[in-house]
Formats: C-alpha cells, structure tokens, sequence
C-alpha cells in the first residue's frame, strides 16, 4: 500500500540513509496541506513570537544546510501561544531548497512547492532539561515553517546572504552576532498547523508543526546564494548543496488545522 512505499522511497531516497523503518511513522512530515481539508479552530490562539536579537551566536554549515544558531540557555528568544500549551525557545533556523525555481521546499499548499522553505526551531525548555530530550518528546518541539517565493529583493535576508560565502564547505562556521530573524516572519497572522516529525533523522515525531499561510519574497539572486553552498568539505570534490529536502509523507490520521477562516 502507499504506505510501505513511502517507507521504501524514504529508505530508497538519496539523502536519507534512515532506517527502513521510521519511528512510530504515524506523523511524519513534510506533508502537502490540502487547503480545502484543513479545518478552521476558533480556539486557536495567535502566535507570539518575541525574539531578542543579541541572542545570535553563528551561522553553521552543518553539511545538510546552513543554520543560524542561538543562544538558548535563557529565555530571552521565545514564542508562545498558538496550538502551544508552554512558550518554546528559539534553538536555530535553517532553510530547504531546490536547484531550480520550480520545487525546494519541504511541505506544499494544494500541492504547490514553493522554491525555498524556512525552519524556524524552539524547544520546550519549560517541561525538558535539554533541547536533546525534547527532541525524543511528543510535545518537545514546535518549528515554524515559512515558505519563500521568488519576487522582491528581501532586505533582512540580504544580512545573511552577504555570510553565506564564508561557510561554503561543510563543518565551516562564522559568527554573526546581531540579526532578529522576525524580520523573516509575515507579518500576516494566519498559519496552519499539526502534529508532525523532524523532517532529517533522527526523524522523532516530536513537532508542532506551524505553517505560515503567506510566504515572503526573496529575488533570484538571493536563491542563488543558497545554491552556492557545499555538501562537501573543503578538498573533497564540490557537490552544490541543492534539493535538501524530505519526500512528502502520508497524512495518515491527522488534520491540519488552521487559525484563519
Ligand atoms: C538531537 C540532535 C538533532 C539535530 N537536528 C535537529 C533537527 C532536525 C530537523 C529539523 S526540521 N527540518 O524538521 O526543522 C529541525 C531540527
Ligand atoms: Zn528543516
């Protein structure tokens, strides 16, 4: 059935060297949000995000993608409210994309990739000692997801795409001290979510999933920055670090919901 074939395309796909068997399996992400099947809950509360800029330490190449990571050992850079019952704090983000224009992101609207997609990653340090155990935990995670399309020239990003020549091969790393990643987030409140996983291994399905309704722009140049970057370390021969994204995965018994009408 689908089902054992996603297993097989997830332990066939290129860049999943994962178990053939995924944990549990039952809310694995990404998935497509079928817009008309999402269901509206008026309980919803809206998000709020409230990040303290200083608390940016660097931006990594992890050899999968770049993220630009935080200091968490406070509670300066949170967001609370939501689907969510405890205020997470803000870890890393990161960014999917694709080689071409036309597919990059990891989830879909009604089926449509969008070029780029963003991670935004906070854990529950409210209920968990260590972002290493609320990885393994049901409610240990909540990231949210912005989607990027090609358009107008994007000012705060333009900041991080200048660093990106500097951590070009994989295990290479830059400090960036000052950037308030809000400045990434649509200001539009609407947003889908659900109950999902980590989309690289360890996979654990440990995410609130929340899905911003409205992508930002970013221009041509700006995607291109993305597909600069390496796979590869420096010496070895360069592999353009493109089309990091997870295969959909089956809904199974979940429902999308969404903050907005
Ligand atoms: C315990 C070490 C885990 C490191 N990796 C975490 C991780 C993986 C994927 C995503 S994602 N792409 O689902 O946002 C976020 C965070
Ligand atoms: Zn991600």
């Amino acid at each position: 059935g689908a089902c054992c074939s996603y297993r097989l395309r997830n332990a066939l796909h290129p860049l999943w060297q994962s178990p053939l068997s995924i944990p549990g399996g039952s809310r694995q992400s990404p998935i497509n949000i079928q817009w008309r099947d999402s269901v509206y809950d008026p309980f919803l509360k809206p998000l709020k995000i409230s990040y303290d800029p200083t608390t940016c330490l660097h931006i990594w190449n992890n050899g999968y993608s770049f993220l630009v990571e935080f200091d968490d050992s406070t509670d300066r850079s949170i967001i609370v409210g939501g689907p969510l019952e405890n205020q997470y704090r803000l870890k890393q983000f990161h960014f999917h994309w694709g080689a071409i224009n036309e597919w990059g992101s990891e989830h879909t609207v009604d089926s449509k990739f969008y070029p780029a997609e963003l991670h935004l990653v906070h854990w529950n340090a409210v209920v968990y000692p260590t972002f290493e155990e609320a990885v393994m935990e049901g409610n240990g995670l909540a990231v949210i997801g912005v989607f990027l399309k090609l358009g107008a020239h994007h000012e705060g990003l333009q900041t991080l795409v200048d660093a990106l020549p500097a951590v070009k091969h994989k295990d290479t790393v830059i400090e960036f001290d000052v950037f308030d990643p809000s400045c990434l987030i649509p200001s539009c409140p609407d947003y889908w979510t659900y109950a999902g996983s980590l989309t690289t291994p360890p996979l654990t399905e440990s995410v609130t999933w929340i899905i911003k309704k409205k992508p930002i722009e970013v221009d041509e140049n700006q995607l291109e920055a993305f597909r600069m970057l390496l796979f590869t370390s420096d010496g070895e021969e360069e592999k353009r670090m493109v089309d990091n994204f997870r295969p959909l995965q089956p809904l199974m018994n979940r429902t999308v919901r969404s903050s907005f009408q």
